[in-house]
């Protein structure tokens, strides 16, 4: 099995007990009373890089990363440093993170902010919206196309917007059939925990215009975000090297200072 599959194994069984213990019902009356979601779109889009600006306690790959007892104050740093969203990972067993950790972080930022789990069914997509979430992920890799397919509508139907993650060409072509318009290109292979930047240079190129391409994992500082940008990407996504630096404050505005300063963008032209 791989992790992809121990972690979504996990994923089903909490989700379980969940669904048992809040009936869809309630929580749709809960995503109801929700505030109004925010342009995700707006935040990702125009010239700049967007830094998408993660809260990650723990991973497969790493194990224990930062214990963040106030994941709200993390992220109301983050918003300091000039963050465009702010992404939660929201799984339990792997990542150390929950629906609590969201609903918090929602209470203490203005800008949007990514559920970044592991979602199979439309009932997490109601949870990203009954705890604030304004994007959901949705993972090409653990999903039929079927059932891609109808969570990026759902998703899209009661207001997030769909960030839909890839590793290969393939899973491209998946994505793009389905509709996507926010994809993610993850450098990290979720069965294999390797990371190779190299795999968005790759794949970006393929994305047709008028998609917003956002290179995931492996970002260590505006270096790395400079070459994403040269290779096209429109935001990056970072999660450990701010959660275990010494100032993630200024290490998210050291990034968007890269992100949209001039030199960045003529790079990316060029
Ligand atoms: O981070 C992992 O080890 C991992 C393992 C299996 C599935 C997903 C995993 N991470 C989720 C992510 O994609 C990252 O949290 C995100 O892209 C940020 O990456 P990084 O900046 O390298 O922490």
């Amino acid at each position: 099995m791989s992790v992809l599959d121990e972690i979504i194994t996990g994923v089903r069984e909490d989700l379980e007990a969940r669904q048992q213990a809040v009936p869809i019902e309630l929580l749709k009356e809960r995503a109801g009373r929700a505030p109004e979601t925010k342009d995700a779109y707006a935040a990702l889009g125009g010239d700049k890089v967007s830094v998408i600006a993660e809260v990650k306690r723990s991973s497969p790959s790493k194990g224990a990363l930062a214990a963040i007892a106030d994941p709200a104050a993390l992220a109301a740093d983050y918003e300091a440093g000039g963050a465009h969203v702010i992404s939660v990972l929201t799984e339990r067993r792997r990542f150390g993170g929950t629906l609590e950790d969201l609903a918090s972080v929602r209470a203490a930022v203005d800008i949007p902010i990514l559920r970044k789990d592991f979602i199979v069914t439309s009932y997490q997509l109601w949870e990203a919206r009954a705890y604030g979430a304004d994007l959901a992920l949705l993972i090409v890799a653990a999903l039929e196309q079927n059932a891609l397919v109808s969570l990026i509508e759902r998703a899209e139907s009661i207001g997030l917007a769909p960030l839909v993650e890839v590793h290969t060409e393939e899973e491209l072509d998946r994505a793009l059939a389905a509709g996507a318009r926010i994809i993610g290109v993850n450098a990290r292979n979720l069965k294999t925990l390797e990371v190779d930047r190299d795999v968005f240079a790759k794949i970006a190129p393929k994305i047709p215009d008028g998609v917003i391409k956002i290179a995931e994992s492996g970002v260590r500082g505006p270096h790395d975000l400079l070459a994403y940008a040269r290779a096209g990407a429109d935001a990056v996504l970072v999660g450990e090297s701010l959660v275990t630096g010494k100032d993630p404050r200024a290490a998210v505005n050291d990034l968007v200072t890269a992100g949209a300063h001039p030199s960045s963008r003529q790079e990316r032209q060029s």
